[in-house]
């Protein structure tokens, strides 16, 4: 990448790099997947090299951990950190209360483990991943390999049943193969448009042979760091509403910018 970044690149960047504050020396990091949670991995990795800090890196891809490892991070496992402080991550979808889609990069179930075993998940977004009703981004399922079509059967004939809209289950291909996740799963991407209650059809799903996870992040995420392409950043905690909005001045961070967009 090189050049200048598009509006949308610069929001994920202001995010990223807004939401780096949040992380101090010493603490054991969830590292989240997709172009925005890159955009955190490199941010931290510049501060590992310039300016010492400490930090042990949980990566939830293996993606993720490539690039952690790339930038300087110390990466460990979830079970060397057995618990961790933070985790920043992306999303596919925030509403008002903070909840989520996620698994549009297809990390969800790393995602939620990590996310679930942090003290606090702050999510890193540009402003157009903001909705007031999660949906219309398809519903990310891990589903295992044997009998995934039963699966998809299965979904879809539950979600007639509850009168759930829009409920066709698509198989994620990569090219002209089913998409494979690092675990050696496939992921169902539900079209519904529209979930009128994310907590109960998160549990549905949940309870179906076959299903590992899905993408509904309910109840998980404290704040979200949002970012625009102008260079304003906002802050949204679930507990204190917005508690900050700011402004990211471009010409001081231009020189890790460029670094980073080369
Ligand atoms: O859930 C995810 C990966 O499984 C990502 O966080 C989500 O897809 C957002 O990605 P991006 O930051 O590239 O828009």
């Amino acid at each position: 990448m090189s050049g200048e970044l598009s509006p949308i690149d610069k929001a994920k960047f202001v995010a990223a790099k807004r939401a780096a504050d949040y992380v101090e020396d010493g603490m054991r990091v969830g590292l989240g997947t997709g172009s925005t949670a890159a955009w955190l991995v490199r941010c931290l990795g510049d501060q590992v090299k310039n300016d010492g800090l400490k930090i042990k890196g949980v990566p939830t891809s293996t993606r993720t951990a490539q690039l952690a490892r790339e930038v300087g991070i110390e990466v460990i496992s979830l079970d060397e950190a057995k618990w961790l402080d933070l985790t920043i991550d992306g999303a596919d979808e925030f509403d008002g209360d903070l909840n989520l889609i996620k698994g549009g990069g297809g990390a969800l179930l790393q995602e939620k483990i990590v996310a679930t075993a942090s003290d606090q998940m702050v999510v890193i977004a540009d402003v157009g991943k903001e909705v007031e009703t999660l949906g219309a981004f398809p519903l990310p399922i891990e589903v295992i390999p044997f009998g995934w079509q039963t699966t998809q059967a299965l979904i879809e004939e539950t979600l007639i049943s509850m009168d759930v809209l829009g409920r066709q289950a698509t198989l994620r291909m990569n090219g002209d193969r089913p998409f494979i996740t690092d675990e050696g799963n496939h992921i169902l991407d539900l079209h519904l448009n529209r979930i009128g209650n994310a907590r109960q059809l998160s549990m549905v799903i949940n309870q179906m042979p076959g299903v590992v996870e899905n993408g509904l992040f309910i109840d998980i995420c404290d704040a979200v760091v949002i970012g625009y392409g102008d260079g304003r950043v906002e802050v949204r905690d679930i507990n204190e509403g917005t508690v900050e909005t700011d402004r990211l001045d471009f010409v001081e961070s231009d020189n890790l910018f460029s670094d980073l967009a080369d």
